[in-house]
């Protein structure tokens, strides 16, 4: 891990009711003025729920998220919802191109592109996903699939947006029930080769770009990711959901990792 602010947040998916997600956030807020302003904090909770929780979070440092976003300003696209609207109730961060969207709604790579892009002009910090899949990795051609992913997901970027952007590298062979915790040494050489793409499309600013680690993190083995030079922190689903398990992760990354 670098010098730079340690990135911890949690993506819901679909998991919360509005009031559990309000009790959560109540507890997360106490939580939070126990921790240094080297850690940043983020959750990514439902469309409903974006209003009601950006409210709740106000005065404290808690940054709220939208969990995807169409690239069109408005238009006739039923169930979407545009860069515009999430500026609108005072967002400044939206998840684009995580696994479960690639693969149960079929977004692409120049989808992900046309969502960084039009965050990036409206503002919004672009928390990009990339990954290989569990064929990519036994076919040894996962340095090869984050690349294409991520140089994909950055055209037309130029190096003055470059600082809104987050990546978040998770295999999708790691993420949820199913998946399978990675090993700290093959994260390191993953994150080492997006670190390397990012300096090569970008020189120095590269080297700022945040890449956060996610897939199976829980209370076991998230010090192991952490220690890796080149992961900026850490996107977790299931052991964040429960308010006292990302309480421990959060409180031993304050005494042991800043
Ligand atoms: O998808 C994830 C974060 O976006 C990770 O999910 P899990 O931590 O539950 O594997």
């Amino acid at each position: 891990m670098s010098n730079q602010k340690v990135l911890l947040g949690t993506n819901w998916k679909m998991t919360k009711t509005l009031s559990e997600g309000r009790q959560y956030v109540k507890q997360l807020r106490e939580i939070e003025q126990q921790l240094s302003d080297q850690i940043e904090l983020f959750i990514i909770p439902s469309f409903p729920h974006l209003y009601p929780l950006k409210e709740d979070v106000q005065g404290t440092s808690i940054n709220i998220g939208a969990q995807n976003m169409h690239w069109e300003e408005k238009g006739a696209y039923t169930g979407e919802v545009s860069p515009v609207m999430l500026k609108e109730l005072g967002l400044d961060l939206v998840e684009i191109g995580h696994s479960e969207r690639r693969q149960y709604y079929n977004e692409n790579d120049v989808d992900v592109n046309k969502k960084v892009v039009a965050a990036l002009r409206h503002d919004l910090k672009a928390l990009v996903c990339i990954g290989e899949n569990a064929t990519d990795k036994t076919m040894n051609v996962g340095k090869e699939k984050v690349r294409q992913q991520l140089k994909i997901a950055l055209q037309h970027v130029p190096a003055e947006d470059v600082d809104n952007v987050i990546v978040a590298y998770e295999p999708v062979w790691a993420i949820g029930e199913n998946g399978l915790p990675a090993d700290a040494d093959y994260v390191a050489e993953q994150h080492d080769e997006i670190r390397k793409l990012l300096v090569e499309l970008y020189g120095n600013k590269g080297v700022e770009t945040p890449i956060l680690y996610g897939g199976s993190v829980n209370k076991r083995n998230f010090e192991s990711y952490l220690n890796c030079q080149n992961v900026s922190g850490l996107f977790i689903g299931r052991a964040a959901w429960d308010i006292d398990s990302f309480r421990d992760i959060l409180f031993t990354v304050n005494e042991h990792h800043l």
